[in-house]
């Protein structure tokens, strides 16, 4: 195994994503940042210097379980200080498992910024992955608004609200074409036909490849908000890893990617080599106001700037949820893998209810919209700092009288910083259990995304989860992942043990939904940590506790 060195300089830059100039949070003078490729097994460091200027940073990796390196999980207020402008912090971490990855801003929504970039671990020297392909392409998907992102912060925090609105453009690797469609002449488009020259920043990236071959497609979805839908015209896909795990493998013909979300799929290039194909990126669960981001498909020898001889996929219509469905319940884990533990020693069950606090909108779990404390959660639990974060326990469900399918009555809720607690080396399951939102006949889609663990998805269900439900998990062969959706109106329900000594983040993976609240913090075995790097922890109360002691 290897030690993998990075020096990265966050910055704002100017830069157009979608043909159009905005400032991006760029790394090292790339947008999206640097793909880190590794072996699993292999440490990575990042020193990372913060250039910005104006305001603190952190970077999350996505995926990686940051066993026996908590603190290098990259969540500002949970794991870590956020880092000030001009000050490094390094990261330094194990990737124990291949997949494909990524990594992300997690202060404020940096995100939406377009702080974030692809991490990629491949087997181990001498391992074999269970499948066989003979190259890979990456497609790392977002979203782009051409608000600024302090624009959208402003707009969430005000009073009146103000929503973000759908996005402007879908970026493949960091490509988006806002004033021109790549297929306007197939006639599906109000835009004009691109020109480009191809070195434009955003021209898109056209994925080469030679006929007769098996490639592994990766894809993983960084949006802040939409959920979307990935296809190849005339081409089939078949899953095979989902967020880091292997799947039973099953053939597709376009797929749902929600945000923190990734997959690896095969493709065989047995089509007519002469022609080229569409790759499509369309929006799902909300209504899409944005166009689908293209690229193309390059077979071998033809030429790379012939357009497919047909229009691109259609994606499938935005609330087809069965669709949808058919999809999630679809990923099983591949035979072999993991099984759960038959049963749990603990279980909670979290509402997610969009609400109000003295006129702001926001969201909240069981009544509780999640604010960051000042100090990070890490620290002050390790320290035992009682006043850094509520001492109350969150609840551990919702009242039994609640109905999921309607407007709540009351519309109020009520700040706060509490944490789960759990027992070290426990099973825990919990049941997320969506509802309607303010407004009458809407629920939505919110992708959670747990930090520090995996976790097998034991089912979906449709409206209130109730506890004969329970006799339909799947403990057999449930897919192991670290991100799930919660359907419109409906619940799913995960497991996973509490074995990894740490502060973990669980939350809505929807950058503006986790800033309005929409998410819990989890803790087990801190007292097993060892020493915490200072610069982790400098901020807050637990500045002061270092300048007590001199030490950590
Ligand atoms: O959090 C959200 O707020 C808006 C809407 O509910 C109120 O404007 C929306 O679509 C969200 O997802």
């Amino acid at each position: 195994a290897k030690t993998r060195h990075f020096k990265w300089e966050v910055e704002n830059m100017f830069w157009s994503p979608d043909c159009i100039e905005n400032v991006v949070m760029g790394i090292n003078g790339q947008f999206p940042g640097p793909t880190i490729g590794a072996k699993a097994g292999d440490t990575i460091v990042v020193e990372l210097t913060n250039k910005l200027s104006t305001e603190g940073v952190v970077i999350h990796w996505h995926g990686i379980r940051q066993f026996g390196t908590p603190w290098a999980d990259g969540t500002a207020s949970i794991s870590q200080c956020a880092i000030n402008p001009g000050e490094t912090f390094v990261y330094r971490f194990k990737v124990d498992k291949a997949g494909t990855y990524f990594y992300h801003g997690h202060y404020g929504i940096q995100r939406s910024a377009g702080l974030y970039g692809s991490l990629i671990v491949d087997v181990a020297e001498g391992e074999k992955e269970p499948f066989h392909y003979d190259g890979e392409l990456n497609h790392l998907l977002s979203d782009w608004w051409h608000q600024s992102m302090h624009e959208q912060e402003v707009g969430l925090s005000s009073k009146p609200f103000r929503w973000i609105g759908e996005p402007q453009s879908l970026l493949i690797n960091g490509r988006g074409q806002f004033n021109c469609s790549m297929a306007a002449q197939f006639g599906n488009s109000s835009a004009k036909q691109c020109k480009l020259r191809g070195n434009e920043q955003c021209a898109p990236q056209i994925q080469h490849v030679l006929p007769r071959r098996t490639y592994r497609l990766r894809i993983a979805s960084i949006t802040a908000l939409a959920s979307l839908n990935f296809a190849i015209g005339n081409h089939k896909l078949v899953v095979v890893e989902a967020d880091g795990n292997y799947v039973q493998p099953f053939s597709v013909d376009d797929l749902d990617i929600y945000s923190g979300e990734s997959y690896s799929v095969l493709l065989t290039t047995n089509k007519d080599p002469s022609k080229n194909y569409w790759i499509s990126v369309g929006v799902r669960g909300r209504k899409p106001q944005t166009p689908q981001a293209l690229t193309i498909l390059n077979y071998h020898p033809s030429s790379a700037s012939k357009l497919p001889t047909s229009p691109p996929p259609i994606t499938p219509p935005w609330n087809d949820y069965n669709h949808s469905k058919s999809f999630s319940n679809k990923i099983l884990a591949l035979i072999g893998s993991p099984k759960p533990p038959k049963n749990y020693d603990r279980r909670i069950i979290l509402l997610n209810t969009q609400n109000t606090i003295n006129g702001y909108k926001k969201w909240a779990i069981n009544n509780i919209s999640l604010t960051l404390p000042a100090t990070p959660f890490l620290g002050s639990i390790k320290y035992g700092l009682k006043n850094a974060f509520d001492q109350r326990s969150p609840p551990e469900t919702f009242s039994n009288n609640y109905d999921v399918m309607k407007p709540p009555i009351n519309t109020n809720s009520t700040y706060g910083s509490g944490v789960y607690m759990f027992d070290f080396n426990t099973t825990v399951d919990v049941v997320l259990q969506n509802a309607n939102a303010l407004s009458a006949n809407v629920s939505e889609i919110h992708p959670w995304h747990l930090h520090g663990h995996n976790f097998w998805v034991l089912g979906y269900g449709e409206g209130k989860f109730e506890e004969q439900d329970t006799k339909k998990f799947n403990l057999k062969n449930p897919s192991i992942r670290n991100t799930v959706v919660v359907f419109p109106y409906g619940w799913t329900a995960l497991r996973f043990v509490t074995d990894n000594p740490g502060v973990w983040a669980f939350h809505c993976h929807i950058e503006p939904h986790l800033h309005m609240g929409m998410g819990v913090v989890f803790a087990e075995g801190v007292h097993q940590i060892g020493r915490i790097p200072n610069r982790a922890l400098a901020c807050g109360l637990t500045a002061s506790v270092f300048m007590n002691t001199g030490r950590n």
